[in-house]
């Protein structure tokens, strides 16, 4: 069986407010989204690594990884104008068949454990997300303004590696684009496929805001 690790790192971070993409602000001396690589380079199963990049930003990463020393082989592919068009950019690179994992270049703290666990479980199920449970309660905000309570324990977090069949991700991701596709599961939910849930890690945060980047600093900070 093949692998692939599709990491999208296309985006420009606009919530961070930072004027180096999130992607590349430094995590324990090195851009966070090295970090993300090796996690993938380190599994056993050696998924090729396909790094999706706005195309501004391609230069930049080169001399960024002559700096590091960093040379885990890896393809650099185009961005596009939303994570639905990077992961897409990201498939249409990928030419056999096998199991892919789509995963956010700014979740740097993904574990061995759970990269492993999701190319196995994709692969005997055909797709599988992280999930944890949430800690907070929820709401629903109306359309009038007004808001109401939701169960809780209906509600699940998604994370990434969001890990499929090559072939059915590729085909779900013929369809256009739509507002409701967050996530690489939205759009196979969308073509007809059962999302099948595996635990995800609490470690495993998405670096969205400035706050983000210390707690990650820290949880790097007790892993080394
Ligand atoms: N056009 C885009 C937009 C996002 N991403 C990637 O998708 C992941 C999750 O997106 P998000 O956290 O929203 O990143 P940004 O879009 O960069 O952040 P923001 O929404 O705050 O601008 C990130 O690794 C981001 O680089 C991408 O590859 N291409
Ligand atoms: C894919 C994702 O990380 C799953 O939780 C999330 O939907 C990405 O959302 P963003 O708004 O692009 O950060």
């Amino acid at each position: 069986m093949k692998y692939y690790a599709v990491i999208v790192a296309g985006g420009s971070g606009n919530r961070m407010q930072s004027s180096v993409a999130k992607q590349f602000l430094l995590l324990d001396g090195k851009p966070l989204l090295m970090h993300t690589i090796e996690a993938f380079n380190r599994c056993p199963l050696n998924p090729e690594i396909l790094l999706v990049l706005n195309i501004h930003q391609h230069s930049y990463w080169e001399e960024l990884c002559a700096v590091h020393n960093f040379d885990i082989y890896h393809q650099v592919i185009k961005g596009g104008e939303q994570r639905f068009h990077s992961v897409k950019n990201g498939l249409r690179a990928i030419t056999g068949k096998g199991i892919v994992a789509v995963h956010d270049a700014v979740r740097p703290l993904v574990s061995s454990d759970l990269i492993l666990r999701s190319y196995r479980n994709a692969e005997e199920l055909g797709n599988c997300i992280p999930c944890i449970p949430p800690s907070d309660s929820a709401r629903r905000l109306l359309n009038d303004g007004t808001n109401e309570a939701l169960s809780r324990n209906e509600l699940t977090l998604v994370q990434t590696p969001q890990t499929f069949n090559v072939d059915v991700l590729k085909k779900a991701y013929q369809v256009p684009f739509r507002n409701e596709f967050t996530d690489d599961a939205s759009v196979a939910e969308y073509s007809g496929h059962n999302i099948y849930l595996i635990e995800g890690e609490r470690k495993n945060i998405k670096i969205t805001y400035p706050e983000d980047l210390e707690i990650a600093a820290i949880f790097m900070k007790n892993r080394n």
